[in-house]
């Protein structure tokens, strides 16, 4: 593993990874491996998540495919550096803002979108020049797989390289000096992750989960709220990070709640859920008697029919849940949508802010205020209104957690300004020494005062002030010169 982390760090240092032409003909590659090796990619990432390949396709590809683009059309300006304001001391100096690749980067994929969560950062960390150590996750093995198999086929091979393996090599990876970090999954990997990173000050991007809620108001179309709702929460087989995690509302909305959900599920998934081309399963044992063991002792409205052999969990919800129950304890990430009466907005706010912050918040209201007073007074990763998932697909949105949700975010120019340092640079002429004699010890009360009129003037007519304020520089040049000699 040494070997092969210095092996990408000498890639690295090189130079090659950082011309325009070189990312863009890499972002281009990697496109061409999507197209080329679809039917490979859709089988791999079916195999784990017994997936219909149209739900890989529309949940994992066309993100990847639609980020590529979007890199490939705006990169060519976001490399370039970008002059600054100056104020008088720098005035006829070039001063700009170059952003520049970080170095080698560690990502760390996650399971439940095994494609996207691991080829979407490296798009950005591509587009930003760096190297990068790429880690899925083992526990979606075929995808794993055939990213080893095809990066190389398409990718510089030293530069960019998969690395598999479960915990013991992820432990080994993490002894190691990256130049960013950046990880999905957990919380408590995420701990782990940022505990090595700290030993070599890397820093690190956090991209972790929680408990996304999801507040109904009453004064709302409950048919359109249950079916969006529906959709987000049982895609993937509730295995999204910002899946609504619970649903928050006024008691007397409960039943009709449960039955509007009922009826989605049967009309997106038919009598026999299980036959269901659309239905995934939990991806592997533990993960099902984990999810298992948050229906003890509840009160399972419709749903919470199980199968072991094939880790199916049918879509579940649960009523009049109480908060401190497990199923509130933890997030689920699972089938099964406990809701908890709240007597109003109000205790929907305190509810969620006594909690740690979530990646995602929902709120579901025809009152636009109450939606705004809902964003104003709580915090999370991120927020849709109206809707769930969706802020996720929108590539202009910084895509990351606050608190125990995560930290860093990342996402179309966002992922780009993640990969890089934003280097300023100033470029002063070896002329005009007289001017900086104000700056030069011995220090003096009229120097000072001639600081303070510089630095702390602000005057509004830009190109009369320059050229005033050029004169006075060289006054003041004359002046200290006189004083000093
Ligand atoms: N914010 C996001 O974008 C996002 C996306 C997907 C998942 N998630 C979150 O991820 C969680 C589910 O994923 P998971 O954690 O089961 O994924 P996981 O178990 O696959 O872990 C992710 C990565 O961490 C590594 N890992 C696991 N244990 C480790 C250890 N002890 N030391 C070092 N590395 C270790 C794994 O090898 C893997 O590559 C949920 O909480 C979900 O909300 C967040
Ligand atoms: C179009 C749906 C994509 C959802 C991806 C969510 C990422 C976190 O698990």
């Amino acid at each position: 593993m040494e070997l092969e982390v210095r092996r990408v760090r000498q890639a690295f240092l090189s130079g090659r990874s950082r011309p325009l032409r070189f990312r863009l003909q890499q972002l281009e590659a990697l496109r061409r491996m999507v197209q080329e090796r679809e039917k490979d990619i859709l089988a791999a990432i079916a195999a784990d998540l017994c997936k219909s390949e149209f739900n890989v396709y529309s949940q994992e590809v066309l993100t990847v495919l639609g980020e590529i683009d979007f890199m490939l059309e705006n990169l060519p300006e976001w490399v370039t550096a970008k002059p600054v304001k100056k104020n008088v001391l720098t005035m006829l100096d070039e001063a700009y803002i170059q952003p520049q690749p970080l170095g080698v980067v560690l990502i760390i994929g996650a399971w439940n979108y095994p494609f996207v969560l691991t080829i979407q950062p490296l798009i950005g960390a591509i587009a930003a020049g760096n190297a990068v150590i790429i880690k899925p996750s083992e526990l979606s093995e075929n995808t794993a797989k055939i990213l080893a198999k095809l990066l190389p086929q398409y990718l510089d091979q030293d530069l960019y390289i998969v690395i598999n393996g479960g915990v013991e090599e992820t432990t080994e990876l993490l002894k190691r000096r990256f130049d960013h970090i950046f990880y999905t999954g957990n919380t408590a990997v995420g701990k782990i992750v940022m505990e090595a990173a700290a030993k070599h000050l890397t820093p690190v991007t956090l991209e972790l989960g929680g408990k996304s809620p999801c507040y109904i108001d009453k004064d709302c179309d409950l048919d359109i709220v249950c079916r969006r709702i529906t959709w987000g929460k049982y895609m993937n087989c509730g295995q999204t990070c910002i899946a609504p995690d619970y649903i928050l509302c006024e008691a007397s909305l409960q039943n009709q709640i449960v039955w509007k959900i009922k009826e989605t599920v049967k009309e997106f998934y038919g009598e026999n859920i299980k036959e269901s081309p659309d239905y995934e399963r939990i991806i592997n044992l533990r993960h099902f008697k984990r999810i298992l063991s948050l229906l003890e002792g509840q009160k399972i409205a419709f749903g919470g029919e199980t199968d072991e052999a094939t880790r199916y969990i049918a879509p579940t919800v649960l009523t009049d849940v109480d908060p401190k129950t497990k199923v509130m304890q933890e997030e689920i990430f699972g089938p099964i949508l406990p809701i908890v009466p709240v007597k109003n907005v109000d205790e929907a706010i305190n509810f969620i802010n006594e909690r740690e912050k979530p990646l995602a918040l929902y709120v579901f209201s025809h009152n636009h205020k109450l939606i705004k007073r809902m964003i104003d007074e709580t915090s999370s990763g991120g927020v849709t209104g109206n809707d769930v998932i969706m802020h996720f697909t929108l590539n202009s949105f910084p895509f990351g957690g606050v608190g125990s949700s995560g930290m860093g975010a990342y996402h179309g120019k966002h992922s780009f300004d993640t990969f890089s340092h934003q280097r300023p640079c100033l470029l002063k002429s070896l002329k005009r020494e007289g001017a900086n004699k104000l700056r030069y010890p011995p220090n003096s009360q009229s120097k000072v005062d001639w600081g303070k009129f510089f630095l702390l003037k602000r005057f509004n007519k830009e190109k009369l002030g320059l050229l005033l304020l050029t004169f006075l520089g060289i006054v003041a040049a004359v002046l200290v010169k006189a004083e000093y000699y």
